[in-house]
């Protein structure tokens, strides 16, 4: 490792080779769960699975809800890595810590990562509990200069300059409401623009009133540096949002938002979306290798 924040291929290397050294799965998608959906990975078949702790490089979760736990298995015989929580910026890790672990799918030869995340609403036609298939996203500490990509370029992993132009799969999100009509969730399954903010406080009125004029349809705190480094090392990105609240947009509104809420309502739609992601990876087009 160089500096605090800046890490080298090779610390991504050393990681990689240990994952590959303790477990023979060789893991085509990656699935990162959002706040209270770590019970996703509940869904893989023959389990192998490490606490970040005992993972040598692996920052280490913070947040309820994101139980720190890297999982290999089986969906549908398709061989998966699932991160039982991620990392945010708003708990004191830089950008190149909070996706680390994104470059170290890349090394184990992952070709798709699927991201889930927690969000809240600004679009009224959204309820709790429906699920947003991204389409796009803004981020805003990107566009304010906080980019994992900042730093000197790392060749081996993608460009200098990357297209984020059509960056959530366009097939996958296709798939992904012909699975939902299927199963009967399409009265709950909506498309729409993800939001990133830092954190770790939920929006003032004014800001939720800014965001909904920008077309925001939620907003959450995560996502878009994983899908920005992904998309840069040239993976397939899937993204889901669970909606978990509604951003308080007017000033008579008494309720507030707290993050067990939150947390409630991803245990109350976990089932649904182990589902669609399971039904999701078995139907993608992937050749499945194994050690
Ligand atoms: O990891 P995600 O983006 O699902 O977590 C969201 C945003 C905050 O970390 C938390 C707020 O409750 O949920
Ligand atoms: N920023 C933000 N993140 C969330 N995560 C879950 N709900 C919310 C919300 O309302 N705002």
């Amino acid at each position: 490792m160089h500096s605090k924040d800046q890490i080298c291929y090779e610390d991504y290397q050393q990681t990689a080779d240990w994952l590959l050294s303790q477990t023979q799965h060789r893991p085509k998608v990656a699935i990162i769960c959002g706040s209270g959906l770590g019970l996703l990975a509940d869904a893989l078949k023959c389990q192998d699975s490490f606490k970040y702790a005992d993972i040598p490089g692996f920052p280490q979760s913070t947040v309820q809800g994101h139980a720190g736990r890297l999982v290999f298995g089986e969906l549908k015989g398709k061989t998966c890595v699932c991160m039982q929580g991620r990392f945010h910026m708003y708990e004191g890790h830089s950008l190149c810590k909070v996706t680390f672990p994104i470059r170290v799918f890349k090394l184990l030869g992952v070709e798709t990562v699927i991201v889930t995340n927690a969000a809240g609403s600004l679009n009224d036609t959204y309820h709790c509990g429906d699920i947003m298939v991204i389409k796009d996203h803004i981020n805003f500490p990107g566009l304010a200069g906080l980019n994992p990509l900042n730093g000197p370029n790392e060749e081996k992993f993608g460009p200098r300059f990357p297209a984020m132009s059509g960056i959530y799969d366009k097939h996958l999100r296709r798939l992904a409401f012909d699975i939902c009509k299927s199963m009967g969730y399409a009265q709950f399954v909506q498309e729409g623009v993800y939001c990133m903010v830092g954190g770790p406080n939920f929006e003032s009125i004014a800001e939720a009133r800014l965001l909904h004029k920008l077309g925001v349809d939620a907003v959450g705190m995560s996502t878009a540096p994983e899908v920005l480094v992904a998309g840069h090392c040239g993976m397939r990105v899937f993204g889901l949002s669970l909606i978990t609240n509604k951003v308080v947009k007017c000033y008579d509104d008494t309720e507030a938002v707290n993050h067990e809420s939150v947390l409630e309502v991803g245990k109350m739609r976990s089932e649904t979306l182990q589902t669609l992601v399971t039904e999701l990876v078995g139907r993608m087009d992937i050749n499945n290798n194994t050690a």
